[in-house]
């Protein structure tokens, strides 16, 4: 507990809101800046690089919670980088807090939920909810 990380990487001119889905009309004419759904995946990534070394084979973590604020534009070309704290776990999940900087200023602060899951279960219940008739 109180470990500390930092990832950081560029944001690209595909990271932006008008390119998030292709279908998405109402989004193509918006701002080309750091989408916030792209924030929250880089953020996730750091996450899973800071406790990658910590699990055995067959294991891993998935996001369950994010609570995060997204308070600045950032365009293509900055650097974005995080800081990522593990401020809480159990024998289930682990809890971070992390701060988002570009290269002026303050992006994002919140919380990040991660569950640590063995692969086979959790693809059991995957393979199972695909092959479930849908609900009417
Ligand atoms: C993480 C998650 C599995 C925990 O679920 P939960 O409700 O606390 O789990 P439960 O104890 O009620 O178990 C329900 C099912 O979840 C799966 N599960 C629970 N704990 C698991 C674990 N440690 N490893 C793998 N699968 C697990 C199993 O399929 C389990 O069913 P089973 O007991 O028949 O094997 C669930 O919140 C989830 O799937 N969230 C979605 C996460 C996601 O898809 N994120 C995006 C990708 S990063």
């Amino acid at each position: 507990m109180g470990d500390t990380a930092s990832f950081a990487r560029v944001v690209t001119e595909r990271d932006v809101v008008p390119d998030l889905f292709p279908d998405a009309d109402v989004l193509h004419g918006m701002p080309r800046v750091f989408a916030t759904a792209y924030m929250v995946g880089l953020m996730e990534w750091a996450c899973v690089e800071q406790i990658a070394p910590f699990f055995e084979q067959g294991e891993g973590s998935l996001g369950v919670h994010v609570d995060m604020s997204h308070v600045a534009p950032t365009p293509p070309g900055l650097t974005v980088t995080i800081e990522s704290t593990v401020d809480a776990m159990d024998d289930r999940t682990i809890w971070f807090n992390v701060v988002l900087r570009d290269d002026h200023e303050v992006i994002s602060t919140g919380r990040h939920q991660r569950a640590i899951v063995q692969w086979d279960r959790f693809q059991r219940r995957v393979d199972t909810k695909h092959l479930a008739e849908v609900p009417a």
